[in-house]
């Protein structure tokens, strides 16, 4: 569905944001793009729905490039940015002014969402509270049914229960033909949703791979402190003890903890990083 080729871009000739990225995003899976405050997130999304063009590389959506805006990419694309701007109207005011644009806008579906949501569809969206705006356009961004779903770090200003709730629904939203593409720096936020881990850190993609193939190579679990142990790629103490990341051994699996091994790929150490990039090679067909 989304396909990106050896992508530069820099908001200015000076100052490269992202270098030389490749990816490919398909439709019935949910990613995660996981990245530090100003890792440029947001910048690879406006990238990926042609708000930002490419300085070099291309950046297609089902084989248009994103920057052509062409109508029949923008009618099954929808963005949610990081700060959504109100207008003076009511959610079912929105609704049957904006959801026209997309051909499969389920009304009945949206207010469901709102009510699941618990905010009010007949309220002005400028009365309502930062959090419940948000709320509003994600039900919205859920109700469009359009084939690639971007959604810039949704989770801002939600309460714990909404999070929640949040997960529920985009997790019920997705179906074979959807791609859900979500950013956010608060790891924690994406646990038990996404399918697909997207590590964006120092202008690269430094991860791009499904939970289940990390559960498969990788195990987390505590590590007795105080003792040495040769085969841990990358340790940190918490509340249970020290945590650890090691080689999988194809026999036991554990819970990807997506916020140790976020930790591990963005720190100093480049242990699991460069572990991961071993495999790789290692299963990489010979040409
Ligand atoms: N319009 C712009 N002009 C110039 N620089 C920009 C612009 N937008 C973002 N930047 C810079 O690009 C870098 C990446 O920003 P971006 O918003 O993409 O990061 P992010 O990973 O989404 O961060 P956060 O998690 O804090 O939202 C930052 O250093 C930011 O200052």
């Amino acid at each position: 569905m989304v396909r990106i080729r050896n992508l530069h871009f820099g908001y200015s000739r000076r100052v490269p944001q992202l270098e030389d990225l490749r990816l490919d995003l398909v439709r019935g899976r949910i990613y995660g793009l996981l990245g530090k405050n100003g890792a440029g997130k947001s910048t690879l999304l406006k990238n990926m729905v042609g708000l930002a063009f490419p300085q070099a590389g291309t950046c297609e959506i089902e084989g248009q490039a994103a920057s052509r805006r062409l109508p029949a990419t923008l009618e099954d694309l929808f963005f949610l940015p990081e700060d959504v701007q109100a207008p003076p109207v009511s959610a079912t005011q929105l609704a049957a002014s904006t959801g026209v644009f997309y051909p499969r806008f389920d009304t009945g579906a949206f207010h469901t969402y709102l009510r699941e949501l618990d905010v009010p569809a007949h309220a002005r969206l400028t009365a309502l509270s930062f959090g419940q705006q948000k709320k509003v356009f994600i039900a919205f961004a859920l109700a469009t049914n359009t084939g690639l779903l971007v959604l810039d770090e949704p989770t801002n200003g939600l309460d714990i229960p909404s999070k929640m709730q949040f997960r529920k629904l985009v997790a019920g939203a997705l179906g074979e033909d959807r791609c859900i593409v979500i950013s956010t720096h608060q790891v924690r936020d994406l646990d038990s949703l996404i399918d697909t881990v997207l590590v964006l850190h120092e202008r690269r993609i430094v991860l791009s791979e499904t939970i289940d193939a990390l559960a498969e190579k990788l195990y987390f679990g505590p590590v007795p402190a105080g003792t040495a142990s040769p085969d841990v790629l990358y340790a940190e103490p918490s509340v249970r003890g020290q945590q650890a990341i090691r080689p999988g051994d194809g026999e036991r699996y554990t819970k990807v903890d997506l916020e140790l091994l976020f930790n591990a790929l963005t720190g100093p150490s480049q242990a699991v990083a460069t572990y991961l990039t071993h495999l790789h090679l290692q299963h990489e067909p010979v040409r």
